[in-house]
């Protein structure tokens, strides 16, 4: 039984067999259509969503098995005891996808479920998005040790794609002006910088060296410049502005993307005219709808490991 939060606690042969196992579901798509018969994933959710409801949801169906969705606003997990709760679900269902606002919560499932938890989203992590990432780079370049350029918010999106990117071999560079709070153990970019696979770019670096790390990398990769939840935070508006300019430097934008094939990736939902400009996101559109719709493919592979041990 294992759970799905940091990539720590999975091996590179373990996600390269996820990968693999997701593609060969991709392309074959009716002849896994029973394999999770019976099962059933309870699918929670505090942040709000769309394509971690639809993937999750329809995925499921489409692998044999059944999801049944909540809204955390209706539940009872919070006016309780939360252990004798996640207990209570795990007596039903083979699975549970959370999608809470902090890492707190997400952990409380994992300590206390006798069934996997998948991490949907927290203000931490965000697995199965690298997983849809790292799908379709190795979909697009043929390899799993891509070199990826984030440039935006250090956040939860980032945080996992760093960890995988660095896992599976490649290098991850990392342009992050401004950092959300986030729950993340104190030594956790020190330990993905040891790996000799994670490169933190300084802030001040010239658009022409800039330039040249777009050029030499498979894909340069955006995120919201503040997480979906931020917008309520107490203090938000006032200091919007000032996020805003401070990231406007950082745009993707015609500039930096001249004279280059590189790929770009965003994990959506898109602000453009902030993270990337309108033109760039309509040029690299399809790119990001592809990653947009592994999440589905991805997290079939994952199901299927997690629900039957299997990689196919
Ligand atoms: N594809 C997604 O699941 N996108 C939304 C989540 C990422 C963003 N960093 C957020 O937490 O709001």
């Amino acid at each position: 039984m294992k759970h799905t939060n940091s990539f720590a606690d999975y091996t590179a042969d373990e996600l390269k067999g996820i990968l693999l196992l997701a593609e060969k579901i991709k392309k074959d798509q009716a002849a896994w259509s029973h394999v999770l018969d019976g099962k059933k994933l309870y699918t929670l959710f505090e942040k709000t969503s769309n394509r971690t409801y639809l993937s999750f949801v329809i995925g499921m169906e489409e692998l044999g098995g059944k999801a049944y969705n909540q809204k955390w606003s209706d539940s009872n997990f919070t006016i309780g005891d939360l252990m004798s709760e996640v207990k209570y679900v795990c007596r039903n269902v083979d699975c549970i996808m959370g999608r809470f606002k902090k890492a707190e919560t997400t952990l409380g499932f994992m300590k206390n479920a006798t069934v996997p938890v998948i991490n949907g989203c927290d203000n931490t992590f965000h697995p199965t998005q690298a997983l849809a990432d790292m799908l379709t780079l190795y979909e697009k370049t043929g390899r799993f040790d891509a070199k990826v350029l984030y440039i935006g918010a250090k956040n939860n999106t980032y945080n996992s794609l760093s960890e995988i990117v660095s896992k599976l071999g490649g290098t991850l560079y990392g342009l992050t002006p401004f950092s959300q709070v986030m729950a993340i153990g104190d030594t956790f970019y020190d330990d993905l910088k040891q790996t000799g696979h994670y490169v933190e770019l300084p802030t001040d670096i010239s658009k022409d060296e800039l330039k040249k790390v777009v050029a030499d990398v498979d894909c340069v990769y955006t995120d919201t410049w503040v997480d979906m939840e931020f917008f309520t935070n107490p203090g938000y508006a006032e200091k919007k502005d000032s996020i805003i300019n401070m990231m406007m430097p950082y745009q993707i934008d015609a500039e930096l993307m001249a004279e280059t094939d590189t790929l770009v990736f965003h994990d959506m939902p898109i602000h453009p005219g902030f993270e990337i400009t309108q033109d760039i996101m309509e040029q690299h559109l399809e790119t990001i709808l592809d990653e947009a719709e592994n999440r589905r493919h991805a997290e079939k592979g994952l199901l299927v490991y997690l629900l039957t041990g299997t990689l196919g």
